[in-house]
């Protein structure tokens, strides 16, 4: 018997991850858009950011939970990734139990490769929170219907993506004339038209033709309002990057906001999430909660996220990476290492609670100021 891989950090699941996944898949998983400068961005504004340690402070007992319109055990949760049976055959059932497993909420994508009926069935089985997100379809009755499912399926928060009204040039996808294996189905749509597709040729991916026949680019303000009127959950808006258009959130009475440029896939050259958090908390002024995704590579950059004050992370690709290194088991791996980090960094920098770390506004300084 070969003994199991000893896998400690992300990094390690990632390589681990390259022998279950075809090239395909590999690259439509880790593809940024353009040159790739807002992937590798988000990645390095993390390290730019370096932490100034108290000492003595006593850090025997620990609380790292917060709340997350319920209370949760650590600021770390799943974001929402599409098609996840390209990366192991049970693909959105397998990361369900690895949220359920370390207690950590899932946010399902509206282009899961399992319907969310399902999805929610087996949440309720291993005790997982599921969180939807929604994409708004021209044909807004498409759209209508998958929020009134997510309802029924038992999901507790809707999230509207609001940085895709269309889609990101992600060249690998092209050159790769990306579409979806044939077995393979969105599967929370029954026409033909919506449930599959097209294949790709050599100027656009299947993607792209996708993208570009279904999804509503003339999505505004509006249609959160119209949105506002058609479900009593609460409405969260993920992909905001600027104060001001934080404020216009708040106006149009949402939930929460997560500070998000889809993990560099669609804008290049777009700032790094890390970087455009600090304008979005000073609008919000803690009326409502603020998250952020893109580039959370360790529990250190979870400490740094919260520090400046994020009620959060969320987290894309890495646990795209425990699904394919391990199933479910590589899930609840990959989110247990970025609870034990932060944890660590909370004790090791001197703070017994979110809360004691978010009182203090000198704990991060950037690199260019030393
Ligand atoms: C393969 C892949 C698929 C994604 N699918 C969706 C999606 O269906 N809906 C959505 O709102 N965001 C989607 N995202 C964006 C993520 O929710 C998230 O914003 C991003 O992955 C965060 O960056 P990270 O991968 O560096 O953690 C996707 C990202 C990746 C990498
Ligand atoms: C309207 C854009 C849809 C992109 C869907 C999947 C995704 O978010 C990603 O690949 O990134």
């Amino acid at each position: 018997m070969p003994s199991p891989p000893v896998l400690l950090t992300l990094e390690d699941y990632r390589k681990y991850s390259e022998r279950n996944l075809v090239k395909l898949a590999r690259d439509y998983y880790e593809s940024g858009a353009e040159q790739e400068e807002t992937l590798r961005r988000n990645v390095s504004a993390f390290d730019r950011l370096l932490i100034r340690p108290r000492c003595l402070r006593s850090v025997e007992k620990i609380d790292t939970s917060v709340e997350w319109l319920r209370k949760v055990d650590f600021p770390i949760g799943i974001a929402p990734t599409a098609f996840q049976k390209m990366a192991t055959k049970d693909g959105e059932l397998s990361t369900v139990c690895g949220a359920a497993a370390s207690k950590s909420i899932m946010i399902c994508s509206s282009w899961s490769t399992t319907s969310i009926e399902d999805i929610g069935k087996e949440a309720k089985i291993v005790g997982a929170t599921i969180w939807f997100q929604l994409y708004v379809y021209k044909d807004r009755k498409v759209t209508e219907s998958l929020i009134h499912r997510a309802e029924a399926a038992g999901v507790e928060a809707l999230v509207l993506t609001v940085d895709t009204p269309v889609l990101g040039r992600r060249l690998k996808d092209t050159y790769n004339k990306f579409s979806l294996p044939k077995h393979l189905k969105f599967a929370n749509f029954e026409s033909n038209s919506q449930a599959e597709m097209p294949k790709g040729d050599t100027g656009e991916s299947g993607f792209m033709q996708y993208v570009s026949s279904q999804i509503d680019p003339s999505l505004d303000w509006n249609t959160l309002q119209w949105i506002r009127t058609k479900t009593k959950l609460p409405v969260i808006v993920k992909g905001v990057m600027r104060g001001d258009d934080a404020l216009l959130a708040l106006g149009a009475g949402v939930d929460g906001i997560i500070v998000s440029n889809h993990g560099g896939r669609q804008l290049d050259s777009a700032i790094a999430t890390i970087e455009a958090l600090p304008d979005v908390l000073r609008a919000v002024d803690k009326r409502i909660p603020v998250w952020m995704d893109g580039g959370v590579r360790n529990g250190r950059d979870v400490f740094k996220a919260v520090a400046l004050g994020a009620r959060g992370v969320f987290v894309g690709r890495p646990v795209l990476w425990g699904l394919a290194a391990l199933g479910s088991s590589g899930v609840a791996g990959v989110l247990g290492i970025l609870q034990s980090e932060f944890r660590h960094a909370l004790q090791l920098s001197g703070y017994r609670s979110v809360e004691e770390l978010q009182k203090d506004d000198g704990v991060l300084v950037h690199a260019s100021k030393l």
